[in-house]
């Protein structure tokens, strides 16, 4: 595509003062979605269309890095002021034609977004571009952070979910052949620390050849729904205030033993006990619990916090596997006592919420894990089963 064509109308920033917040916009946090992706995938495609299309939603869209795309990101986007066309400033707002609000922070640091969210009642979910960072997920940690721990950004903002990006031509091909940092290479950590991937350039490829990337894909994080798109049009429902981290629908949705499409159903119903794939060196590995007691809860939850916490199995001494380390952790637990919990972790954070109101939506018969990491061997299923026995 060329990027001088359909430049988005820009209104030049208001640089007036923020106007105080509302007493009921104090309180609403402002959900923020995660765009990872692979290179050339089709990110700023997916950035130009939420900053150009009438979608009714006012989104501050912030792009992170620059880095040595400055300039094409800028002109892809127009966010470059005529007085500064290299994007040196290390700030810049400029708001568009429909709402929403492009933001360009050369510093990806917090306190340029934290300045952001000064403006939070103006708009009504963030967009932050992860372009150049190999792994999501220390970006995702940071704002999913318990809000006993945060002091301003966390307070404001939560953390919606993670979207991945990935070239439906070159996608299986960059996973196959992904070059690997601390043992895990990016494309699969990108996929790994995902809450909704879009295989985007659908038009370039055949039908088999996205439905083994899509195989691919599914393998690596189970439960991450894969949407097909061409020139990244998906709908934004899809994308945004999925809550990911928050609510259980997504977890209810996800059938760990399906491949999960919006209009294309491929399903392949895998066998119901626990599946394990990698793929230079990640894998997932996904375990149906069964509904707990008091006591099966207090172990799983010592458990998982020893496979995260200390990237060990509690049971398995000193011979054990050093590789562990866990990416990203789901599930959903049930007791006997007819209570449904959720499990969200993120690298070595995680939460066990307890299911309640709006969001119980039928309670199962039993429970589901997904860890989606390294080192996730047979010693790890054998680990949990005998800790579940006790
Ligand atoms: N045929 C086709 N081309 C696409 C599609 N989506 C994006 N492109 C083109 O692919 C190229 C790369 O798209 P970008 O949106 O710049 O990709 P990106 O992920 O932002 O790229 P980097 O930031 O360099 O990693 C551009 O020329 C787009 O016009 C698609 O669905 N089909």
């Amino acid at each position: 595509m060329d990027f001088d064509d359909d430049i988005p109308t820009l209104i030049e920033h208001d640089a007036s003062p923020v106007e105080p917040l509302k007493a009921s916009q104090e309180t609403r946090r402002v959900p923020c979605t995660i765009i990872s992706g692979f290179l050339g995938a089709g990110k700023s495609t997916l950035l130009r269309r939420i900053l150009t299309e009438r979608h009714g939603y006012r989104i501050a869209v912030i792009m992170n890095e620059f880095g040595d795309t400055a300039n094409i990101e800028a002109k892809a986007i127009n966010i470059s002021s005529p007085e500064d066309p290299t994007a040196e400033k290390s700030e810049e707002f400029l708001e568009l034609a429909n709402g929403c609000l492009c933001c360009s922070i050369k510093d990806a640091g917090i306190a340029a977004i934290e300045k952001l969210m000064q403006r939070k009642g103006a708009f009504d979910h963030i967009i932050l571009e992860t372009t150049g960072l190999a792994d999501p997920g220390p970006i995702a940690s940071m704002f999913w952070l318990n809000e006993e721990y945060s002091e301003g950004l966390s307070r404001q903002i939560s953390l919606d979910g993670v979207v991945c990006v990935v070239d439906a031509v070159f996608g299986q091909q960059q996973m196959e052949e992904d070059h690997s940092v601390d043992g895990i290479g990016e494309s699969l950590r990108q996929i790994a620390c995902s809450d909704v991937i879009l295989l985007n350039k659908a038009d370039l490829v055949s039908e088999d050849k996205l439905i083994a990337t899509e195989e691919m894909i599914h393998n690596v994080n189970p439960s991450a729904p894969i949407h097909r798109t061409v020139q990244a049009d998906v709908d934004l429902a899809h994308i945004m205030n999925i809550n990911a981290y928050t609510g259980s629908k997504q977890l209810h949705d996800t059938s760990f033993h399906h491949r999960h499409h919006n209009d294309h159903s491929h399903d392949h119903v895998q066998e119901s006990t626990a599946t394990h794939y990698q793929l230079r060196g990640i894998s997932s590995l996904q375990l149906p619990i069964p509904s707990l007691t008091p006591e099966q809860f207090t172990k799983l939850d010592e458990w998982i916090r020893s496979v995260l916490w200390g990237n060990e199995l509690p049971n398995e001494g000193s011979s054990g596997n050093c590789n562990l380390r866990v990416l990203r952790c789901k599930g959903l637990f049930v007791t006997d006592s007819g209570e449904e919990f959720m499990l969200q972790g993120v690298q070595n954070m995680y939460e066990i919420t307890r299911v309640e109101g709006q969001d119980v939506l039928g309670i199962p018969d039993s429970g589901k894990l997904v860890l989606i990491g390294k080192g996730l061997d047979e010693a790890v299923r054998l680990s949990l089963m005998m800790v579940l026995k006790q």
